[in-house]
């Protein structure tokens, strides 16, 4: 059993809603009361969830198929079913998740950042809750929806600023070892790396990750060796570092070839990637093991190959630490400069989705000054997704609490036209303008006023 794994295939479901029950209030002498029948539960999602301490898919291998809790049905004496519970499946910073068919549903980059993969299904209203002015005794109740279901394929892409590419045995390993904790194998034999490492490398204030890859050789883009399986690992790093031996001549092999056939193997790569090549990276050349003075020597006499083609050449070893100073700091001034055109971080982006929507209960306080707090309307789950502006989350809250009736709450508190509604608390709440005209027309009368405010702040 390997103890990395860096792709599998996952089965999820999630669970069903519970069904409404359908019962008729009883008590002595009173053989007519009203209807009771409760809600059912809703069902529990699948969540996906960034755990920095999760380094591999390796429980996912073993198990593969993962299930949430099914709502419980409702009962007599408007008793509700209880929800069926989340499972929140940890997973290792930069899994990327696709459907059975490819096609990527999340990359989830970031510690606690979550995806929830598929929805438990809602619970049937029970008949207390169908109950109208027109049918007072409903004698029906709806079914909960079934949960969805879906096969998924969990994939594993590292995530460090810096990557160290090269062949077998250059010295990979060994320089993460002697520039960062990390305590990768290392052996004179090819492939002793098979998983990539990571460390986190210091230089100065400078603070940046490195993974050492294992060994690329030619034809790894087709397959060849451990391929693409690496080299997809290398994807999201900004900078590239090609590691050469310099001191174990192999027939047929130099420094100078040794970085083309990487360079083309790079090359060929850019085709599986399309918009993200790795041949236009930021690349420098480490020339190792130059403690060897036959190393030095050969290491001096190809510098001038490599200046030539514009790089920026480091003479280290990885076993004396030799050099290895110039080139953390190299490394650093490489990543920053990539850092500084990234746009700003952008505020987190969440998606509010009431798990309980009947559950949600709330209070609406007069401010004075045409200006409400709803407190208390925090939903129960909050869930965060990349694809949702906050904009589009605020519209959704205003429109779940439009559903719960909050227009007659606020009408009913003296709201006029124009007031100025709080949702949260005095301290953090997103504003809204609510327009009761308006309300009329739109499903909910509350617009969002864009607020600096991230909604997961309260
Ligand atoms: N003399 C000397 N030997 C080195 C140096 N760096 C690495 N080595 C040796 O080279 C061999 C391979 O080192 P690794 O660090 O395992 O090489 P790698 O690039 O990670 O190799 P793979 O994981 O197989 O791709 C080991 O025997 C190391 O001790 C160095 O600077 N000087
Ligand atoms: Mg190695």
């Amino acid at each position: 059993m390997p103890d990395f794994v860096d792709r599998v295939v996952l089965h999820v479901a999630a669970g069903n809603g519970g069904h409404g029950c359908a019962s008729v209030h009883r008590e002595k002498f009173k053989p007519l009361g009203g209807p009771d029948g409760g809600n059912g539960g809703h069902g529990g999602d699948v969540i996906l969830e960034v755990d920095p301490n999760a380094a591999s898919l390796l429980d996912y291998h073993r198990r593969p198929h993962r299930r949430a809790g099914n709502g419980r049905p409702g009962q007599g004496s408007n008793r509700n079913g209880a929800d069926g519970g989340d499972v929140v499946l940890p997973v290792p910073n930069g899994t990327v998740v696709k459907s059975a068919r490819g096609t990527v549903l999340a990359d989830l980059v970031g510690a606690g950042t979550r995806y929830v993969v598929v929805e438990g299904g809602k619970g049937g209203l029970g008949n207390a809750a169908l109950a109208s002015a027109k049918r007072k005794a409903p004698g029906f109740a709806l079914l909960g929806e079934p949960g969805t279901e879906q096969d998924l394929v969990l994939e594993l892409k590292t995530v460090a600023d810096v990557a160290l590419v090269g062949f077998p045995s250059a010295g990979k390993s060994s320089l993460i070892a002697s520039m960062s904790a990390a305590k990768p194998k290392i052996a004179d034999y090819p492939f002793t790396t098979l998983v990539p490492n990571l460390g986190v490398v210091s230089a100065g204030d400078h603070v940046f990750t490195v993974a050492d890859v294992p060994g690329l050789i030619e034809g790894a883009s087709e397959g060849r060796g451990l391929g693409l399986e690496f080299l997809r690992h290398i994807e999201r790093s900004s900078t590239l570092a090609h590691v050469l031996d310099c001191a174990t001549p192999e027939p047929g092999r130099d420094p100078v070839s040794d970085f083309e056939v990487i360079e083309r193997e790079l090359r060929a790569y850019d085709e599986v990637l399309g918009d993200r090549p790795l041949s236009d990276r930021p690349r420098l050349v480490v020339l190792n093991k130059i403690d060897v003075p036959d190393g030095r020597e050969l290491a001096d006499l190809v510098r001038p190959e490599f200046e030539a083609r514009g790089m920026r050449v480091f003479e280290v070893s990885a076993a004396s630490h030799e050099g290895l100073r110039d080139l953390a700091f190299a490394m650093a001034e490489m990543v920053e400069a990539h850092r500084a055109t990234l746009p700003p971080e952008e505020p987190t982006r969440i998606v509010l989705r009431p798990a309980a929507v009947g559950g949600v209960e709330f209070e609406v306080k007069n401010l004075g000054d045409n200006t409400y707090l709803v407190t208390g309307a925090k939903p129960t789950r909050w869930l965060r997704q990349t694809d949702f502006t906050n904009e589009e989350a605020v519209g959704y809250l205003a429109d779940r609490l439009a559903r719960l009736g909050i227009e007659e709450r606020l009408a009913k508190a003296g709201a006029e036209s124009g007031a100025t509604v709080m949702i949260g608390t005095e301290q953090e709440s997103v504003v809204f303008d609510w327009e009761p005209d308006i309300a009329a027309g739109a499903e909910s009368g509350l617009g969002p006023r864009g607020t600096d405010r991230r909604l997961s702040d309260w």
